[in-house]
């Protein structure tokens, strides 16, 4: 029999599924009063358009007529316009449609200081009002719905336009809401009950990443509310929600600045395009537009189309050397940066090199007159206006030259050679008339010299006579007299091989992730780019894979814009920096007191068990906490040999298989990722091999190298082949970002011996089979 508070529970079940029931079938309303205005619309788009095919087919031949064209004109205004109004509104409905599954996901009982009255409202992923404009949902996003994420019960404060509220809050409730039904509700004292969160973290992974916002912790909420910050910098463990966070922080600068920020104005880069496929519906899914999307090396390989940029997994493997560690350290610093930006004032005195601008084969203005004239201008100019200048002073000379060109030998040869057609081509009109046969030469080969002429001018006016190679090659071999290169452990000799690589890699057209980003740096200061300044806000995920200089240089690029880092410094697997150089280094970039740093410590990704085991992995890492969930102990398979290993995988795939469990196996490489799929395929396992980042995730069992796990999560992973000294002692970050996208399940294979890494590991946190 159940009990008093039992009954009363079930009590307030009820009344909480009626009013459940009563929002539905409000939101049923809206959406068919909705569903009208669509509906007429779309009628009316079609009326207009059968209106313009009239006026179209109403004229004749090519004369149109004032009034036609006003028409077509004022069409075409309304069209756009119904056309705006009915992409909004359908929007709306898909919004709608969502609220009708689940219309809100807390309720909040609080008073307003000063207020006579308590307020009851409900919080859901956007807001719902009734026919007299009163609240029956809040967006999340609202200024009052802060109290829900921030406050525990008593008394609170949040943030409304006219600056700070307090407010007594009485009840916090949370609610499970499943097609329209109340599956259950927990109220609670703190912020976001661990019994919610519990319910949510429990669930499985999907190849897409899900929203978080019913469960939003407060240290989260302080990063996704954050308008005041030009850099904020967040510190997180992994699987603290870092990722989640910004994609919420994203949704609610769209909605707080909704009509000044469009989602073409927020640009994210992110570690790689596997990536960006993982998190693409998170934004959708609450009813806003994503983001510019794109991964750094996209972003700047995209400017120079014409060269191969060194992939991901080159540099990866490349990088394994200790002389090239130093040459890639030193010329990502902020001090690299410094040491170009002042090189390239020197050029504003000298040293710029030119390429010949050429006309059919032939030098035509050679590159020392180029130089005489953009050397001409006074010191006041920069290098940005001295070349404008330059620009303006060639396009003049090209004009000039069209009147001398005319009289050469090619141009009457090719006019006596035209053709009918072409002939016809070139006349304005199909009867044009000329005075005399020299009228009509003269015409024609002003036509033919400027048509061949558009070629250089072209060149002019997109830069060509600039020779950027041979400037980037000259400051790369100026290098050694401005800097101290002993200072960065590097000896002259090691630089000259440095330099021979970057011309050798320029005859093959290729370039590597090293020189990618100064090349463009030093393009950009000799063109005055000035970079795009419609960017409001940059963010940037994975921090800790970026160096100084590509830090400098993205500031460089969108300079009005506020910019959000996150990491996890102790994931650092390309730079495999220490943590506190890169944030100092980022920080010197802005303004102290523009700055804010957050640490997120939770870990909210994976069980207590996993998480204790990944932590202990780490010799000197940040904090880290456990989110109080409860697995099995992480379990390291030892075997003799690759053939024994792989069985002992395949068992545990079938173990994971049972409890519902994805997994994913995680190599070091890309060569051993593929040969385990071969392997395992051979066997009759259904694995999907991940060897790109072009790639998508696939449901079921997938392989892949380390490098591309990056930011995803699998409710099972297999560490393959964990041996001793597979892993050197830097690469403990790799080992610890590896460990750490497993979920639920995290089991570790070895061949012989385990990983020097892994034997630090208490034994308690783990179990040998
Ligand atoms: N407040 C929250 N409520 C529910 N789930 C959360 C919350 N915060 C984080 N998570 C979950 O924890 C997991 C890890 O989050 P996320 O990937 O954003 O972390 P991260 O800090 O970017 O991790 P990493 O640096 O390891 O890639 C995800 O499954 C996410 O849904």
């Amino acid at each position: 029999m159940a009990n008093n508070s039992e009954l009363e529970h079930l009590d307030e079940k009820k009344i909480e599924q009626d009013h459940l029931d009563e929002v539905i079938e409000l939101v049923k309303n809206t959406e068919n009063r909705l569903q009208e205005h669509i509906d007429i619309a779309e009628q009316d788009l079609e009326v207009i358009n059968n209106a313009f095919d009239d006026i179209h087919v109403g004229m004749d031949g090519d004369a149109i007529s004032f009034d036609a064209a006003l028409s077509i004109h004022q069409q075409q205004q309304m069209l756009d316009e119904r056309n705006n109004s009915w992409q909004q509104n359908r929007q709306r409905m898909e919004i709608l449609k969502r609220l009708e599954k689940t219309p809100y996901f807390a309720r909040l009982d609080f008073q307003e200081k000063g207020e006579p009255k308590r307020e009851t409202i409900y919080i859901g992923m956007s807001s719902l009002t009734d026919s007299n404009d009163h609240f029956l949902i809040y967006d999340w996003r609202a200024p009052i719905s802060s109290i829900y994420y921030d406050g525990n019960l008593g008394e609170v404060h949040y943030q409304s336009p006219d600056g700070d509220q307090e407010v007594d809050l009485f009840l916090k409730r949370q609610f499970l809401i499943e097609n329209g039904k109340i599956t259950s509700y927990f109220d609670t004292q703190e912020t976001i009950g661990d019994q919610m969160l519990l319910e949510v973290l429990d669930e499985k992974s999907s190849t897409h990443m899900k929203g978080i916002v019913k469960t939003i912790q407060a240290e989260q909420n302080k990063i996704i509310r954050d308008t005041t910050s030009k850099l904020l910098f967040v510190q997180g463990a992994a699987g603290s929600g870092k990722t989640s966070a910004i994609l919420q922080r994203i949704a609610y600068l769209l909605y707080r600045y909704r009509g000044n920020l469009t989602s073409s104005q927020v640009v994210m880069f992110s570690p790689n395009m596997l990536f960006n496929d993982y998190i693409k519906d998170v934004l959708p899914e609450m009813g806003e537009q994503n983001m510019v999307q794109m991964t750094f090396i996209q972003y700047v390989a995209r400017r120079l189309p014409n060269l191969t940029v060194e992939t991901l997994a080159e540099k990866f493997e490349h990088d394994d050397n200790q002389k090239r560690k130093q040459i890639s350290k030193f010329v990502s610093d902020n001090e690299f940066f410094k040491i170009l930006t002042n090189y390239s004032n020197l050029l504003n005195q000298s040293g710029m090199s030119f390429r010949d601008l050429k006309f059919k084969g032939k030098v035509f203005i050679p590159k020392e007159k180029i130089a005489e004239i953009y050397y001409g201008f006074g010191p006041q100019y920069n290098l940005g206006n001295r070349l404008d200048a330059t620009v303006d002073r060639l396009v003049k000379m090209l004009h000039r030259k069209i009147g001398a060109e005319m009289r050469s030998k090619w141009v009457s040869e090719r006019i006596e050679n035209l053709s009918q057609e072409e002939l016809q081509a070139m006349y304005r009109t199909a009867d044009q008339e000329f005075k005399n046969g020299d009228q009509e030469q003269k015409f024609l080969a002003r036509q033919i010299v400027t048509k061949t002429m558009q070629k250089v001018y072209e060149q002019i006016i997109h830069f060509r006579f600039v020779n950027v190679s041979a400037n980037y090659l000259h400051f790369l071999q100026a290098v050694p007299k401005i800097a101290d290169l002993a200072k960065y452990d590097v000896t002259e000799k090691q630089w000259d091989d440095y330099v021979q690589e970057f011309i050798d890699g320029m005859n093959n057209k290729t370039i590597s992730i090293n020189n990618i980003t100064p090349y463009l740096y030093l393009y950009d200061l000799i063109s005055g780019k000035h970079g795009e300044l419609d960017m409001k806000f940059v963010f940037i995920d994975e921090i800790q894979d970026y160096t100084p200089f590509q830090l400098a240089y993205l500031k460089y690029n969108f300079p009005r814009a506020r910019y959000t880092m996150l990491g996890d410094l102790n994931q650092s697997i390309f730079t495999k920096k220490n943590s506190q150089t890169l944030l100092t280094e980022v920080q010197s970039l802005f303004n102290a007191d523009e700055t804010k740093v957050v640490q997120l410590t939770h870990s909210y990704r994976s069980t207590k068990q996993i998480t204790n085991y990944t932590k202990s992995i780490l010799t000197n890492g940040q904090k880290i906490e456990p989110f109080n969930r409860d697995g099995d102990l992480p379990n390291v398979i030892m075997s003799d040999s690759i053939k024994g290993s792989v069985a002992r995988v395949m068992d545990q795939l079938n173990k994971n298989d049972e409890d519902n469990y994805t997994t994913a196996i995680i190599t070091k490489t890309l060569e051993e990722a593929d040969s385990l799929q071969k392997i395992l395929v051979k066997e009759g396992v259904a694995a999907t091999l991940i060897k790109s980042e072009n790639q998508r995730l696939a449901a079921g069992t997938i392989v892949l190298p380390s490098y591309l796990a990056k930011g995803l999560e699998f409710d099972a992973v297999i560490v393959w082949d964990a041996s001793k000294d597979k892993f050197d002692e830097d690469e403990q970050q790799l080992i610890y970002t590896i460990t750490s996208r497993a979920m639920h399940k995290l089991t570790i294979t070895a061949i012989g011996e385990l990983s020097q890494l892994l034997q630090r590991v208490p034994d308690k946190y783990y179990i040998v089979e």
